[in-house]
């Protein structure tokens, strides 16, 4: 069977740059994959490649063994928490909403299975007592949650989150970590970026190290025994607190 994405030798050119050479990465239903480099690194860049927004000048994306293009196979996409209009005047189950419908417009009228789904995910995530309050007057944590909603809504097999533990409190943090290993192990598979490196480290199945390209992958704590390897893909010095972390977690 094919892997839910399968990113191979993957190389994208933004404003005459290369944001990703040859990059490298198959990720599985069942697993909670953490992508994680430096800013700059390319991560955004390979979640939009996966999302067919971004066409590769060199090798391919696959989303379930199909050639990645927009809309061919439904991807629950958490996009950074400023890319959404939160000033646009919609409560938050109609926002969730537009993880199935498509648009903040709600070209489509919804039915009974889009409620069913939008309940389900309003739930998952905590927030089906705030379901009638507008966005804009959300907090970054309860937005974050809306966002998770939204993608979860549309009942994919695939889940590319963008990071999602940016500026949130350690409960909702948790909460969150907790929903994506839990959606993992229902047999999708999850992709997610993070500057958050104690989060991907304690909590994803395996991390993929980018820095232009893939630099490396496997399970967590086998990782975190190479120090030299961060040392590189992150280019910190020998002191920098990082590799306490490392060091307490291989
Ligand atoms: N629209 C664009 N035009 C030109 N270059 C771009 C564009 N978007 C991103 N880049 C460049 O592509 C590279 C990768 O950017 P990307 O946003 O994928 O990095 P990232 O790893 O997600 O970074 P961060 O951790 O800061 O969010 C960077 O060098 C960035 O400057």
């Amino acid at each position: 069977m094919s892997a839910a994405l399968s990113v191979r030798r993957v190389s994208v050119r933004l404003g005459g740059r290369l944001a990703l050479r040859d990059a490298e990465l198959e990720v599985e239903r069942g697993e909670l994959v953490g992508l994680i480099g430096p800013n700059g690194a390319g991560k955004t860049t390979l979640l939009r490649a996966a999302l067919g927004l971004l066409a590769p000048h060199s090798g391919r994306v696959e989303v379930d063994g199909r050639k990645a293009a927009p809309g061919r196979v439904p991807i629950g996409y958490v996009p950074q928490r400023h890319e959404f209009a939160w000033e646009f005047p919609i409560s938050v189950e109609d926002a969730v909403m537009t993880g199935r419908t498509g648009t903040l417009g709600l070209l489509r009228r919804p039915g009974v299975a889009d409620w069913q789904a939008v309940d389900e995910a309003l739930e998952r995530v905590r927030m089906a007592e705030l379901r009638t309050r507008p966005v804009g007057e959300l907090s970054g944590g309860q937005r974050q949650r809306v966002l998770v909603a939204r993608a979860l809504a549309l009942q994919s097999p695939l889940l590319l989150l963008d990071e999602p533990f940016t500026g949130l409190d350690m409960p909702t943090q948790e909460l969150l970590s907790e929903l994506f290993l839990a959606l993992a192990r229902e047999d999708r598979a999850v992709l997610m970026t993070t500057h958050d490196l104690a989060a991907a480290i304690y909590g994803c199945d395996r991390l993929a190290l980018l820095n232009q390209t893939v630099v490396a992958v496997g399970a967590p704590r086998q990782l975190a025994g190479d120090a030299a390897l961060w040392q590189r893909t992150f280019g910190i010095g020998e002191r920098s607190p990082l590799l306490r972390i490392l060091a307490a977690a291989a």
